[in-house]
């Protein structure tokens, strides 16, 4: 029966993300901690005996270097990887590098949750998930969706908002049901699609 493997997880915790700041495009590194996280998702793929046929991820640094920790951990070096900036982060635009504390304290929680976990309401010169969306889904059905439904194992390192943007559609999420979804860094989804590309499984590979 044909294995249809697909494997997403968001980058280690990343410099800005310690710092508590607006990341979006921006390109900060891992912090040491990101770097055991990647390391230990990898590990945790490995002890399932799961391995890939090919990878993809963002244009930005700390989902590159998540992947390729990963795939070293479970002796896929050299595996076949594309990069594209349709995976990238969903754009904050002019909240990049602030503080979220302090970006709250002065527009309210609200306002923040809001900007950072609504559907449809972008923040500030950037992009609302519903915007995230109409560059990720695409770039999924067209590009990746058709290598798993054909059998290749695909794992994909992005970002905690262009996962939610693909986990919305993965799981049949709204724009009510949405905004609770929160996706920890390094923490691998694992996926297997039926042949109609619905969701057979889905299993946490928490740390
Ligand atoms: O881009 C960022 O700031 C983070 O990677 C994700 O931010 P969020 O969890 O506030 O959406």
């Amino acid at each position: 029966m044909t294995e249809r493997l697909l494997v997403l997880t968001r980058h280690g915790e990343s410099e800005w993300n310690l710092k508590n700041l607006f990341t979006g495009w921006k390109d900060p590194g891992l912090t040491p901690k990101g770097i055991e996280e990647a390391k230990t998702a990898g590990r945790g793929l490995k002890a399932l005996g799961l391995g890939f046929d090919v990878a993809f991820t963002s244009a930005l640094t700390r989902a590159q270097h998540t992947l390729k920790l990963i795939l070293d951990e479970i002796g896929q070096p050299g595996l076949e990887t594309i990069r594209d900036f349709r995976l990238n982060e969903r754009d904050y635009g002019d909240l990049s590098g602030l503080n979220k504390a302090e970006t709250a304290a002065k527009y309210g929680d609200e306002q923040v949750h809001i900007w950072r976990r609504s559907y449809d309401v972008p923040p500030p010169g950037g992009e609302s998930l519903k915007d995230t969306v109409a560059r990720v889904l695409p770039y999924y059905v067209e590009t990746i969706l058709p290598r798993v439904m054909r059998g290749e194992r695909v794992l994909v390192a992005a970002h905690g908002n262009s996962l939610r943007a693909l986990i919305m559609v993965l799981d049949h999420l709204d724009d009510k049901t949405i905004p609770s979804l929160e996706l920890k860094t390094g923490v691998p989804l694992v996926y297997r699609l039926n042949a109609d590309t619905t969701v057979a499984s889905k299993q946490v590979l928490e740390g």
